[in-house]
């Protein structure tokens, strides 16, 4: 524990800026300034608010979307499958009875919790947001420290919008230089999470800082703080700077005219003092990270594409050796195998990680010109209805249609398996999504995670491949 004049981090600002009470064991009351519900986690916290008949304690601060059972195809049709239908109607009665304002399904404001809180402003800088939901670290990259909580303590915090926590470990991680062509966000953390494996954050709550961090656009920085969760940590963060304000500026509901001036003022005081005290570092050289993708069944099995995946005769202990034979089998993979050129089945553009406006962006310039391989289903799912309507202003969507991408509504889809977006049994599929756990896209289903400029190269080519050869001058 610090003492309150030394330096600090923008961990401990946020969080000494919301202490309510702490308790003789340390463990704190910390006020929630944003609450985000889904239809997943909320259902047994409005059962246990009614059966206690209490209020939702404030409304106004709590917003709610439906993303994981909605389909992404035609909205104007019911929703055929029973179990998605009855989540989704009764988050909608949920919302009505306790007065918490909803993004409804047909709205252009419907999406991924974690696309729309930054989106409408509802995450801003500073705050301590919330939601039943791991990914909820993604909002860290606007400087608030954001975390994703269990059902009964939805509940709680519906209540009294507040929430008991333990305060966690500061880990620093510095990234430094500057990223080659074909290398995003995306890979800069498969390279960390290669590097601290996915229990390294564990305990911890990480900042992320150095001039590749500075360099990245709010979507970048989305990337890294959602797959905070991967490396095992609690959240992840960014301090706030110029291109956060300018990211928050005029969204809806960010603070406006002399308010937004004011906020701002508060917000430039969020970043880590000289001399804080980090209990963990890890440093990268920006430079060095090259396109990269998973050939696992875990966020850490990371290589980049010119690499070759491992084999269990490299392995120093024999529980590796056999974790690696295993994850090959359930892979299709041999031993040593290059993953260039392996064939896909499918590609997956979307999730929380991946689906905003930059993301599709950077995906339809590889697919411009060229056209999926025929065997190959792929599609494109934007994070939200307004990206969906920003891509479709450029024309992103004619790019990737015309190619022989679908073209989705916006929720969750194929990043997991519960609704009808899925992955057959075996199909391989390069992903922008964040999990490659066993099944997760699908039952027996094949995850490559990957960036979205690396999964559009997979789709115009077949294969898993480098997607510098696809770019004019970049090698
Ligand atoms: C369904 C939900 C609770 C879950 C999570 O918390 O992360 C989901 O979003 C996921 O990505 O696996
Ligand atoms: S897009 Fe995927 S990771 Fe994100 S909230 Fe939905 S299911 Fe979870």
């Amino acid at each position: 524990m610090h003492k309150p004049s030394s330096p600090r981090t923008l961990y401990d600002k946020i969080w000494d800026d919301h202490v309510v009470l702490t308790l003789e064991d340390g463990t704190c009351l910390l006020y929630i300034d944003r609450h985000l519900l889904h239809e997943v986690t909320s259902p047994q916290a409005f059962e246990g608010l009614r059966a206690a008949g209490r209020p939702v304690r404030r409304p106004g601060a709590t917003f709610a979307v439906a993303d994981h059972n909605v389909p992404t195809s035609d909205r104007s049709l019911p929703i055929e499958d029973q179990q998605s239908r009855l989540q989704i109607e009764t988050l909608e009665r949920n919302v009505e009875e306790f007065g918490v304002p909803y993004f409804p399904l047909l709205s252009r404001k419907q999406g991924i919790a974690h696309v729309v809180g930054p989106e409408q402003g509802i995450s801003l800088p500073g705050m301590t947001i919330v939601c039943g939901d791991s990914h909820t670290s993604t909002h860290g990259a606007l400087g608030s420290l954001a975390f994703g909580i269990g059902t009964s303590e939805v509940e709680h915090v519906l209540a009294t919008q507040t929430l008991l926590q333990k305060r966690a470990k500061n880990m620093l991680v510095r990234v430094e230089g500057q990223i080659g062509p074909g290398v995003t966000a995306k890979d800069i953390m498969l390279a960390i999470i290669g590097r601290t494996g996915t229990a390294g954050g564990t305990g911890y709550v990480i900042e992320y800082a150095g001039s590749a961090v500075r360099a990245l656009d709010m979507a970048g920085r989305m990337t890294l703080c959602n797959m905070s969760i991967e490396a095992g940590a609690r959240a992840g963060m960014v301090a706030p700077d110029e291109t956060t304000f300018a990211y928050v500026k005029g969204r809806s509901y960010a603070p406006k005219g002399e308010a937004f001036e004011q906020a701002v003022a508060y917000w430039q005081s969020l970043r880590s003092d000289d001399g804080a005290h980090y209990d963990k570092e890890v440093f990268l050289d920006a430079a060095e990270i090259k396109p990269s993708l998973t050939w696992g069944t875990s966020p850490e099995d990371v290589m980049s594409i010119d690499g070759r995946v491992p084999s269990p005769d490299e392995a120093t202990d024999s529980a590796r050796a056999e974790r690696i034979r295993r994850t090959l089998s359930y892979m299709g993979l041999e031993a040593g195998q290059k993953l260039a050129g392996t064939p896909v089945d499918a590609v997956f553009i979307g999730s929380c990680t991946n689906s905003r406006i930059e993301d599709l962006r950077a995906a339809a310039a590889i697919v411009q010109n060229r056209k999926v391989v025929p065997s190959v289903r792929a599609m494109v799912v934007p994070g939200s209805g307004l990206v969906r309507q920003q891509a479709e202003a450029e024309g992103l969507d004619k790019i990737f249609r015309d190619a022989g991408f679908e073209w989705r509504e916006a929720g969750c889809s194929m990043c997991l398996g519960m609704n009808p977006d899925k992955l057959e049994t075996q199909q391989r599929c390069a992903s922008t999504s964040n999990r490659n756990f066993e099944g997760r896209q699908g039952p027996q289903g094949r995850t490559h995670l990957c960036s979205p400029s690396m999964a559009a190269a997979a789709a115009v080519t077949g294969t898993l491949c480098d997607v510098r050869e696809l770019m004019e001058g970049a090698r």
